[in-house]
């Protein structure tokens, strides 16, 4: 690893060419980490944040006393308590989207040894092997509690203990390590930008620096960290597959001059091999509670081309936002495509719930045939942002 961080100059004043630069970010394959490595000390501006952005924000009051749910699972095995549990989770998912998890069964020492694990890693003194058996544990932790939580869940919208599981909700799971350098200009960037989890669940283990905020009531609350505590929120999918009756509710993460912040974020996405068709629960459906969305095709994921997706799995989904008709979807795509001059061999829909858009893919028939063959993308695929649709 070049411990010295590339060489990289960013231009100052406002014409600046963002693709180029964003480029030889990529292409120093040192990530922000290698920045800050190389003395870097003020932020490029291609992570400073838009002026109208910054601005809202300073205008927006802090609500401290209101805290994200903790919810108490040491019980759960005794039947009332399960019932009460449950009912907590209900509560949670629906406002919040967002609740912590405490007496969850994974010892801290694993928690602690995960965390240290990242941190060891991104700084380069690695011992493999030893924190290769911590991370296979902590795996294996977290595996077990997203089955309790689907099954609380289930049952939190009145269902079968195990109908998540059957949905195939449980699989899936991508874990992200997140390592947030201290930045010397907090206030002008974020460490992850506002976003609403593309999952059915997102278990999240942070340390205990905080920084990480939820939207709630039109304001940012920040999920304190609670030592031996995991953070649990509500994915776009299962927003979808409830018909709304749980949240998947938008959160970032703010820049630090104190760091590293170290998170380990496991995405449960459901199954893609073979492709599964999901949308609202039958159950959950009736004449007064209708379906607010169309069934659509969970694929396998694809690796996106743009620069800092380059790593990041997302995943295509033919999927039509409420109250749009798919005329419109279609003579959209077919626009688009004439105006970049692709041709479209499969298009795909997926919603961003956090910005109300959508985005479209179009997708060459060599990637499609990649994905297929169950093989990474790099290229021939597109992703265009449409500002047509919003729920
Ligand atoms: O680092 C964190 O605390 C949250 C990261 C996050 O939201 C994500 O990976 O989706
Ligand atoms: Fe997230």
């Amino acid at each position: 690893m070049d411990i010295t961080g590339p060489k990289l100059s960013f231009s100052a004043g406002d014409h600046y060419d963002r693709e180029k630069e964003l480029k030889a970010f990529d292409d120093s394959k040192a990530g922000v980490k290698g920045l800050i490595d190389g003395g870097m000390a003020k932020v490029p501006k291609i992570f400073i944040r838009p002026l109208d952005e910054l601005s809202e924000d300073l205008k927006s009051i802090q609500i401290d006393q209101i805290q994200v749910p903790v919810i108490d699972l040491g019980k759960i095995q005794e039947k009332d308590c399960q019932e009460r549990v449950a009912n907590e989770v209900r509560i949670a998912s629906k406002e919040w989207g967002f609740f912590q998890v405490v007496n969850h069964g994974i010892p801290l020492k694993v928690l602690e040894e995960m965390i240290d694990g990242v941190r060891i890693f991104h700084e380069g003194d690695v011992e493999v092997k030893r924190e290769w058996a911590s991370t296979i544990e902590y795996i294996e932790h977290v595996t077990n509690l997203g089955h309790t939580l689907f099954e609380l869940l289930s049952e939190a919208l009145g269902l079968k203990l195990d109908h998540l599981a059957d949905l195939e909700c449980a699989r899936g799971r991508i874990f992200v390590c997140h390592y947030y350098p201290a930045c010397p200009e907090p206030e002008l960037t974020l460490g992850t930008g506002k976003h609403s989890d593309g999952d059915f669940i997102t278990i999240l283990l942070q340390d205990q620096l905080g920084g990480l905020q939820v939207m709630h009531k039109n304001q940012w609350v920040n999920v304190e960290p609670i030592p031996g505590g995991l953070v649990v929120n509500i994915g776009d999918l299962l927003q979808i597959i409830s018909n709304d009756k749980f949240t998947s509710a938008v959160h970032r993460v703010l820049a630090s001059s104190v760091g590293p912040r170290i998170s380990v974020a496991c995405f449960f996405m459901g199954t893609f091999v073979p492709p599964k068709v999901y949308g609202p629960i039958q159950e959950l459906i009736s004449e007064e509670n209708p379906p607010l969305y169309r069934d659509f095709l969970l694929f396998r994921c694809l690796t996106l081309k743009h620069s800092y997706w380059e790593d990041m799995l997302s995943y295509k989904i033919d999927l039509l936002l409420p109250n749009t008709s798919s005329d419109l979807l279609d003579a959209t795509a077919k626009f688009i495509a004439e105006v970049r001059n692709c041709k479209i061999m499969e298009l795909g829909w997926l919603p961003n719930i956090a910005t109300g858009t959508i985005v479209a893919m179009l997708i060459s028939k060599d990637a499609c045939l990649q994905s297929l063959l169950g093989l990474d993308f790099d290229s021939n695929c597109q992703l265009i942002e449409v500002n047509i649709l919003c729920r």
